[in-house]
């Protein structure tokens, strides 16, 4: 059983048995230490003095992990976070939970691996069993090209399509899409690749971010809707890519940005339902997904992304939703809590504490 508390915009939800959880009988006083790896643009965008300071306050050190030495040398650490790609990274952690058994690692390379491919990511959402009420959600029509010849047999799916690269690994070129309008403009694509159909959305996309038990959604800028005389297109296809993340606003855009802010946003405890459903179905803990709402049906929604430990510092007050994430580990790891630098007694420390928002 979930329960849902509304907070700044987002909602923590809480297994039952979580809520007798006091952090009042904290008998030893340390401090914690989570070790982070993390790429440079990652860590300026994510590891921000507010964050630093914040977890600081609250008996948290975050402590960079330098990728280059062996994990296990460094430290100690209670508690590991990550965002990294490939096979000797993984091994540098297979080292450091074989000598270091107790640590919290967030989360499992072979979790996060599954949404390095665009078929596997969205193979969760398909599997969900969740029972469906006033809101249904799914995923596009898609199909998976490994090869060339395959573009001329994609008469399954329906114009507009969007060609997504099957691989998502954080690279320039996995986040380079195209729209494509007709057949022939298929054919010049280069495989490995997903074909999606492009659902019209009204232009707007919800990010939902899921930080253990905490889930917030933000809307966001979408690809504008297609009306079926575009479909003929002169151009044939065109590429983009990362629409939702672009920061600057043209003059002309001012009214869509309004309408943007006002947009409806799927209400929480459908959201509630599928961020923790995802959760539970992925085995992780730091992610977010992209979810639209298909024009055709104002309660259907499609998910079209899962991200691994995406841009949590765009999410209103994510220097509390994380710092009240990583207190929340250590103590369900330790059994105890951090100690605030800023109160000298643990007894009188009760700065992690579930429900302090409340
Ligand atoms: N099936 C779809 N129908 C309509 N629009 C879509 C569809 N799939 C993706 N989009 C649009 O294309 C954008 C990019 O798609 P997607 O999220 O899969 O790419 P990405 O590069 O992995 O994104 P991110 O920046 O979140 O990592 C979405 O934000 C959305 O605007
Ligand atoms: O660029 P930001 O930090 O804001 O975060 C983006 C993140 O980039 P980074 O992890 O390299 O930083 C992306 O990760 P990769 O797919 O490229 O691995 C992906 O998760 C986006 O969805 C995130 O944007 P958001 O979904 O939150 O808008
Ligand atoms: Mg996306």
């Amino acid at each position: 059983m979930q329960f849902a508390t509304a907070l700044e915009g987002g909602f923590r939800c809480t297994a039952s048995s979580d809520l007798d959880l006091s952090m009042e009988d904290t008998s030893v006083s340390r401090r914690f230490v989570v070790g982070y790896a993390l790429a440079p643009k990652k860590k300026h965008s994510f590891v921000r003095p507010s964050l630093v300071g914040l977890a600081s306050d609250r008996g948290v050190d975050l402590v960079p992990i330098d990728p280059s030495r062996r994990v296990s040398e460094q430290g100690p650490f209670d508690c590991v976070i990550h965002k990294f790609y490939g096979d000797e990274w993984k091994s540098q952690l297979a080292d450091f939970s074989a000598k270091n058994p107790g640590i919290p690692i967030v989360d499992r390379p072979i979790d996060i691996e599954r949404l390095h491919n665009r078929i596997t990511m969205l193979q969760f959402v398909s599997e969900l069993e969740i029972p469906q009420g006033r809101e249904t959600f799914g995923i596009p029509n898609q199909v998976v090209i490994y090869d060339s010849s395959a573009l001329s047999n994609t008469t399954d799916l329906r114009f507009p399509i969007i060609a997504k690269p099957l691989v998502a690994d954080g690279s320039a070129k996995s986040h380079k899409m195209s729209l494509v309008y007709h057949r022939e403009a298929l054919l010049k694509l280069k495989p490995p690749l997903v074909l999606q159909e492009f659902v019209n959305h009204g232009g707007v996309i919800f990010k939902v971010y899921v930080v253990g038990n905490y889930v917030q959604c933000v809307r966001r800028k979408s690809l504008p809707d297609v009306s079926p005389e575009k479909l003929d297109h002169p151009v044939g296809s065109v590429t983009f890519s990362q629409v939702s993340n672009v920061t600057t606003q043209r003059p002309e855009e001012v009214e869509y940005y309004e309408r943007l802010e006002e947009a409806e946003v799927p209400p929480p405890h459908f959201l509630e339902k599928v961020a923790m459903g995802l959760r539970q179905a992925m085995g992780l803990r730091l992610f977010n997904f992209d979810m639209i709402r298909d024009s055709k049906s104002s309660n259907h929604y499609l998910i079209v992304d899962i991200n691994y430990f995406p841009g949590y510092a765009k999410m209103p007050s994510y220097e509390k939703v994380l710092t009240d994430f990583l207190c929340d580990l250590v103590r369900d790891e330790k059994g105890q809590a951090p100690t605030s630098s800023s109160a000298p007694s643990p007894a009188s420390s009760n700065l992690c504490k579930h429900h302090e928002h409340e």
